[in-house]
């Protein structure tokens, strides 16, 4: 085994230390005991694109760059001065994004892919794919330690076969409509950028448009809007009962202000004791046992050992498919989940009454979001300044606020935050 320290506040000890195991690669494990709710990793994203497919949407919902919703009036929008193919919420977002994010090889290649017969007809997720080509390329040319580290963290290899086809069908028309500026820029290059997406990206959730579906109401939907790459929190193994979770603040914090409100913060749900192997859900925890191996076994190449999948395992199919009314659409912790491939839901009241083959149903009580459709998870708000746990827990998903036994409603939280 060998052990390496995460960074940490120079003056504190790590909280995280990097530890490999045979079978599973790099783990996260708590290099001290760590508590409910305690923020354990906040970190910015080295590369950024949207969940949304060519052309750019009109009138644009959010920000290219910081990626917060336009506000709904008067819609302060700054067009991209060259593509007109991308706005920007200021001349702050304008600026940073033309030195990094857009720069002249992605304000080209997106003028040029938004226009392309062949990309407009392909599917969806091929389009979102697209994009991401595009950004990391671009990362290589405008950050290359960026881009190597993209490249070090982990991908199915060799890239399983639908990985490979995606790369065949997209890497010729990157190459001859804007050949990015890359040695080294290959089919297989492609096909392994691919794949380190599809392992480490995380859907950054935000909250409904203000121009598009379901704008204004209450009950609206949070949806993915773009992807982030997290470096350090891609390290992070999968468990079928987590022990962290991890949030997101896109349409926080004040506007053209450098807040990092595309950080990703991963927060420990219960205690655990130093030593112990910290993990999140790659997916809603409430699929079933038969979806969730699916998925870990198509999308990450891995056969799931957790304590959960050894206990299902030996339940019937029957107990395994309860709940599949197929018309869940779960957000992903980590992607957006293809919701066309969402996996089936295990009924969970179900088998909280039904007993002593759900040793797991104390986690479903305490910490999976109780809205319809929902799949989020529940971890407490940090601990006071002075230690004390709280006593609200937070949906990663839909942001409901819950206080022990009364709900608060997403909308107390800025109260409670004063
Ligand atoms: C996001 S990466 C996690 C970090 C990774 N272990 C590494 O070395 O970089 C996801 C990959 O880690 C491995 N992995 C994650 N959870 C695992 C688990 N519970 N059992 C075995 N392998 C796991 C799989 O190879 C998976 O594709």
């Amino acid at each position: 085994m060998a052990a390496a320290a995460t960074s940490a506040p120079p003056d504190q000890p790590p909280l995280l230390t990097v530890v490999e195991v045979p079978g599973k690669g790099r783990c996260l494990v708590a290099a001290q005991p760590l508590v409910a709710g305690q923020v354990i990793l906040r970190e910015s994203p080295i590369l950024l694109y949207p969940d949304s497919p060519f052309p750019y949407p009109r009138p644009p919902p959010y920000c290219a760059h910081c990626f917060r919703c336009f506000p709904l009036s008067p819609p302060s929008i700054l067009w991209c001065q060259y593509c007109y193919g991308r706005a920007f919420c200021g001349m702050s977002c304008a600026d940073i994004a033309h030195a990094s994010s857009h720069s002249s090889y992605v304000c080209r290649s997106l003028a040029v892919l938004s226009r392309s017969p062949l990309v407009l007809q392909l599917p969806r997720d091929r389009q979102v794919q697209a994009r991401f080509l595009v950004a990391a390329y671009n990362l290589a040319v405008v950050s290359p330690p960026a881009f190597q580290t993209l490249l070090s963290l982990h991908g199915i290899n060799p890239p399983d076969q639908d990985t490979m086809s995606t790369a065949m069908s997209l890497h010729p028309l990157i190459a001859s409509l804007c050949p990015p500026p890359v040695e080294a820029f290959s089919v297989e290059l492609t096909a392994a950028l691919l794949s380190k997406d599809k392992v480490n990206a995380f859907g950054l959730m935000g909250n409904p448009s203000a121009y598009g579906a379901g704008s204004g109401s209450p009950n609206a939907e949070r949806s993915v809007r773009a992807y982030g790459i997290y470096p350090r929190a891609s390290l992070f193994n999968h468990d079928c009962l987590p022990n962290a979770c991890r949030f997101d603040y896109v349409d926080g914090g004040k506007r053209e202000v450098a807040d990092n409100n595309t950080d990703v913060i991963i927060r420990m749900i219960h205690d655990v004791p130093a030593g112990r192997e910290i993990c999140l859900s790659y997916f809603p925890v409430n699929w079933s046992y038969s979806s969730r191996q699916k998925r870990l076994r198509e999308d990450y190449g891995f056969v799931c050992e957790c304590d959960r999948c050894k206990i299902e395992a030996n339940w019937s199919d029957n107990e395994n498919e309860i709940g599949n009314d197929g018309d869940t659409s779960p957000h992903d912790e980590m992607d957006d989940g293809d919701e066309e491939e969402a996996g089936d839901e295990c009924d969970v009241e179900e088998e909280v009454d039904g007993g002593n083959d759900f040793p797991h149903a104390y986690f479903f009580a305490m910490y999976m979001c109780e809205r319809q459709n929902c799949g989020g998870t529940l971890a407490p708000l940090p601990p006071s300044p002075d230690g004390q746990p709280s006593s609200t827990m937070e949906c990663n998903v839909c942001g409901l606020l819950k206080n022990a036994d009364e709900d608060l409603g997403s909308a107390d939280k800025d109260d409670m935050d004063e």
